[in-house]
């Protein structure tokens, strides 16, 4: 068995043709020349055969507020050049947690996918989809039909040059050393007629060892942790390790990148310590000396951070304290998280903004889940828990913050998060909601709200969102457009290294320092699409169809 094999795209599907790689096309996994679906004809923007510019006005308005009390506004514009990389990438995936539930499931999936899997289920037969990824299943408004005014929808996964998730070569590390075929099997998520088909595949590939500082999580994991690197706290040797990990699973597959994503268990949170993880120096010198309050999920980000590799958190423990914030920004390399976004809380995030925009006074939500799984059987330990109690109860402030008719300074509703481990219902959680709200003239609303969330089949759509929205990342460039004087072309900078884009598929969106928090989910899908909307020269998608209004 090799070390950790993977899924190798360039391998025979299951036709035995070789799938091309990374060829500059807009999606298929084919790599078909067909080119882009859709040019955008503007004098603002250009294409060349490696690149698309745009130069895109973002228009804004500032408000100021008068002594009276009154505000001011004042419509803003912003010039900017975009400028984006068309060739597609030979990508991987590496996945910290590979041999857990969402790990084994997603992996499993992009198999499905890419040999075009069918299996037969109690309903009938099912074909592999991407259900659930905004990015494969999803669309976005491009326009109005130039003849029938009628909205032209296309595939989100078209309007940008993105990697295609059946392309991707996926590796990572576990703690418990269980092959993927044996993990699939552990995870109970999966139809026994597909794990069969992919069982072959699946077994080939084996988790890297990886550190183990047992604090950081759950007792009750010990039984999983027979697949380490030597040492029980943080080490530079960890570090160490961990970059070459990295490095041999790009070159070993010829990769021209890597994200790496944590989907390992919930760990607690670290205490924030002034000289040890406060600042970028401070970390590496804690990280060094062995500090005991370093967490497993900080060290890999270290090491992505310092190895190039972005990193995203897909748990809701603080891996990303201060010191690895300027770490990353320091190095320009990419981190987002935290907290996949896959069930409740994306419903939660979804209702509260309905409710309150409605001018419905939500005066209480209560949130319970059970569920059977290890992610449940960790967070079934009060310090874990902790770390998902905060993550799944801040999603609401943004919405309450911005509604000062509803709510006074400070007011927000009674909010409770409860989450128990019922092993018997194993991934198929059960989320049980009350919202309850004040409405005219003293009326309530109650709405109750019993939500079935197959937690690793709706969790792993958004780890590959999450692999290709960072990787696309990486190929939008920016630069102020200033007018008159020549530009150099080498003025052009990355995002900011903190990924806030990434907030629709995250309950606890990091973002950068000192910058608001979204959680509204129309307004996270908003930014996303209109973001790379821009990158291609196109207006924010708007919804006054005033071409249906004004006639
Ligand atoms: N719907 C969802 O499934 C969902 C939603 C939001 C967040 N999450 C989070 O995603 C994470 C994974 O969820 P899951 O259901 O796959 O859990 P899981 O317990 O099935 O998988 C976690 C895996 O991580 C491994 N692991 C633990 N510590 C490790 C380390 N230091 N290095 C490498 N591997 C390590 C475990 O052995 C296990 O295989 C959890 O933190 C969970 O809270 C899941
Ligand atoms: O995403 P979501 O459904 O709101 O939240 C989920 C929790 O309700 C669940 O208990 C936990 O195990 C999952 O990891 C996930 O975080």
């Amino acid at each position: 068995m090799a070390p950790h094999a993977e899924i190798d795209s360039t391998s025979a599907n299951g036709d035995g043709h070789p799938i091309a790689n990374g060829a500059a096309t807009n999606g298929s996994s084919n790599g078909s020349s067909a080119g882009p679906l859709f040019t955008v004809s503007s004098p603002n923007v250009v294409y060349t055969d490696s690149e698309i510019h745009s130069k895109y006005t973002y228009r804004t308005t500032k408000v100021s507020r008068e002594p009276s009390g009154k505000y001011v506004a004042t419509p803003q514009e912003t010039l900017y050049d975009f400028k984006v990389d068309r060739k597609v990438p030979k990508l991987g995936a590496m996945l910290v947690g590979w041999g857990g539930n969402n790990g084994s499931t997603v992996t499993a999936g992009i198999i499905a996918n890419r040999r075009g899997l069918v299996w037969e289920t109690r309903e009938g037969p099912r074909a592999a989809n991407y259900y659930g990824s905004v990015i494969m299943g999803s669309t976005m408004k491009l326009g109005t039909d130039a003849k029938t005014a009628k909205d032209v929808n296309i595939p989100f996964h078209d309007v940008l040059p993105m990697v295609h998730p059946n392309d991707l070569v996926i590796g990572g590390w576990d703690i418990s050393k269980l092959d993927l075929a044996a993990s699939m099997d552990r995870a109970a998520v999966l139809e026994p007629t597909l794990k069969a088909m992919v069982r072959k595949e699946m077994a080939e590939m084996a988790p890297l060892p990886s550190i183990y500082y047992p604090d950081f999580i759950a007792a009750n994991q010990e039984d999983r942790a027979d697949n380490l690197i030597p040492g029980s706290k943080a080490s530079w040797a960890h570090v160490e390790q961990i970059r070459k990990d990295i490095r041999e699973f790009k070159e070993s597959h010829d990769l021209d990148k890597v994200v790496v994503q944590w989907t390992a268990n919930t760990e607690r949170y670290a205490d924030i310590l002034e000289g040890v993880n406060d600042t970028a120096e401070n970390l590496l010198k804690a990280i060094e000396e062995g500090h005991e309050e370093v967490s497993p999920s900080t060290v890999f980000a270290v090491a992505c951070i310092l190895e190039g590799a972005p990193f995203i958190n897909g748990s809701p423990q603080n891996t990303f304290v201060p010191g690895a914030i300027e770490l990353a920004e320091k190095h320009g390399s990419f981190i987002g998280g935290d907290d996949f976004k896959s069930g409740q809380t994306k419903m939660k995030s979804a209702l509260v903004d309905f409710l309150i925009s409605a001018g419905i006074k939500l005066t209480s939500i209560a949130s319970y889940n059970h569920l059977g799984n290890n992610d449940g059987k960790n967070l079934s330990s009060q310090k874990q828990f902790r770390s998902k109690e905060i993550s799944k109860s801040n999603v609401v402030d943004d919405m309450v913050e911005a509604n000062s008719v509803l709510y006074a300074p400070g007011e927000h509703p009674d909010h409770t998060v409860v989450i128990k481990y019922m092993p018997a219902v194993g991934d198929n959680k059960r989320a049980l909601d009350e919202y309850y709200a004040e409405i005219f003239l003293g009326g309530h609303q109650t709405i109750s709200i019993f939500n079935v969330c197959e937690d690793s089949l709706l969790a792993s759509p958004l780890i590959i969102d999450l692999v290709l929205v960072t990787e696309m990342m990486t190929r939008i460039k920016w630069r102020s457009q200033s007018t008159g004087e020549a530009k150099e072309e080498d003025d052009f900078k990355s995002f900011n290294s903190v990924l806030s884009i990434l907030s629709y598929m995250l309950k606890a969106p990091l973002t950068p320092t000192g910058t608001p928090v979204i959680n509204a989910l129309a307004k996270q899908r908003g930014a996303l699409t209109n973001i790379f909307r821009a990158c291609v020269g196109l207006e924010p998608e708007s919804d006054m169809t005033l071409e249906h209004k004004l006639f």
